[in-house]
C-alpha cells in the first residue's frame, strides 16, 4: 500500500455498533492499513441506536425517503446515541485495535457548513464541505477521525445528517475514495443478487421499480454524487466482510461498483 493512496473516507451503518466482533475485525483491518501508511477517516450512522432510545423514551419516528423527521423534542436523544453512544463504541473498538482515534462530529473545526434540509424534516442538516484544516491535522498526526452525523447550523441548532450524506461531504472535502460499508454485501437486484457495477440510468430505473427503496435509496444517491464530483467509482460494501477492504485499496472492486 502506498503512501500517496488517496484517504479512504470509510462510512459503517448502525448495524455494525451492534456486533462487538464485526468491529473488532473491521477496526484490525483499519489498524493494518493506517500501519502500512493509508489514512482512514471514519463516519458512522447508528439509524438502530436512535431508534432504541427513541422507543425507550415514548418517542415515535417517522422516514420520509430513507430520511429521519427529526422534531425538535427528539434531538437531544438522535445527538446522544449518535455523537454520545454510538461514536464512543467505534471509539472504544479502535483503541483496542491499537488506533489513536480522536471522536469528533461535523460540527468539529469548522469542517463542514450545515443548514436545515427541508423544513418537513424538522431539525435534518444538509452538509457541504467547508475546511479540510482540521480533518488533515489529525491525518497528519496519524490519528484516526471517528466522525458523527451530528451537526450544527450557523443560527446553533443541533442537526441531525444522514451518515452517508456526511460521508459524501467529507468525502469531498479531502478529494478521498469513499466507501459505504453497510448490513448487506452491495446492492441487490430484485431476485435478492449482488449487482457489480450501476450507472446513474439503471439506478434511476431500480428506483423508479421499487428494487433500491429505503436507506439504500439515499446511500446509493449519496455514492452517485460523489463518483461524479470524483469522476471515479464508489463502492458500496459489507462491513461483515472486512478483509474486502485490503482488495478495495490494491485498486479491486468489491461489493457494487457505482460508476459515475
Ligand atoms: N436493492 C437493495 N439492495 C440492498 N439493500 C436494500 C435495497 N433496497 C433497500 N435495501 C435496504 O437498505 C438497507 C441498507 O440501508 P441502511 O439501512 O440505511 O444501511 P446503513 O445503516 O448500513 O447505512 C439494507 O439493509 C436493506 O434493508
Ligand atoms: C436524517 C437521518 O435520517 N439521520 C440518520 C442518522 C444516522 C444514520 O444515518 O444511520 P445509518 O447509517 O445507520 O442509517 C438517523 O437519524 O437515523
Amino acid at each position: 500500500m502506498s503512501q500517496s493512496n488517496p484517504v479512504i473516507v470509510l462510512k459503517v451503518g448502525g448495524a455494525l455498533l451492534q456486533s462487538e466482533s464485526g468491529m473488532a475485525e473491521l477496526m484490525g483491518v483499519v489498524a493494518n492499513m493506517m500501519s502500512d501508511g493509508q489514512k482512514v477517516i471514519f463516519v458512522h450512522g447508528g439509524g438502530c441506536l436512535v431508534d432504541e432510545q427513541l422507543t425507550a423514551n415514548g418517542k415515535e419516528t417517522i422516514k420520509l425517503d430513507g430520511l429521519r423527521v427529526t422534531p425538535s423534542d427528539q434531538i437531544p436523544i438522535v445527538v446522544g446515541a449518535l455523537a454520545g453512544t454510538s461514536n464512543k463504541l467505534l471509539q472504544a473498538a479502535a483503541i483496542k485495535a491499537g488506533i489513536v482515534a480522536v471522536g469528533m462530529s461535523l460540527a468539529d473545526g469548522n469542517t463542514v457548513d450545515a443548514v436545515v434540509k427541508n423544513e418537513n424534516l424538522g431539525l435534518v442538516g444538509e452538509v457541504t464541505p467547508k475546511d479540510a484544516s482540521y480533518l488533515t491535522y489529525l491525518l497528519s498526526q496519524g490519528w484516526l477521525p471517528i466522525c458523527s452525523s451530528i451537526a450544527v447550523s450557523a443560527q446553533g441548532d443541533m442537526l441531525n445528517v444522514n451518515a452517508d450524506q456526511a460521508a459524501t461531504a467529507l468525502a469531498k472535502l479531502v478529494a478521498g475514495q469513499l466507501v459505504l460499508l453497510s448490513d448487506v454485501p452491495g446492492v441487490l437486484d430484485g431476485n435478492g443478487e449482488l449487482i457489480d457495477q450501476l450507472n446513474q440510468q439503471q439506478i434511476s430505473d431500480l428506483v423508479q421499480q421499487g428494487v433500491i427503496e429505503k436507506g439504500m435509496k439515499v446511500k446509493v444517491e449519496a455514492a452517485l454524487e460523489v463518483a461524479q464530483w470524483m469522476g471515479k467509482p464508489v463502492q458500496v460494501a459489507s462491513w461483515k466482510q472486512p478483509q474486502q477492504l485490503i482488495a478495495l485499496s490494491n485498486g479491486q472492486s468489491v461489493g457494487t461498483q457505482i460508476q459515475p
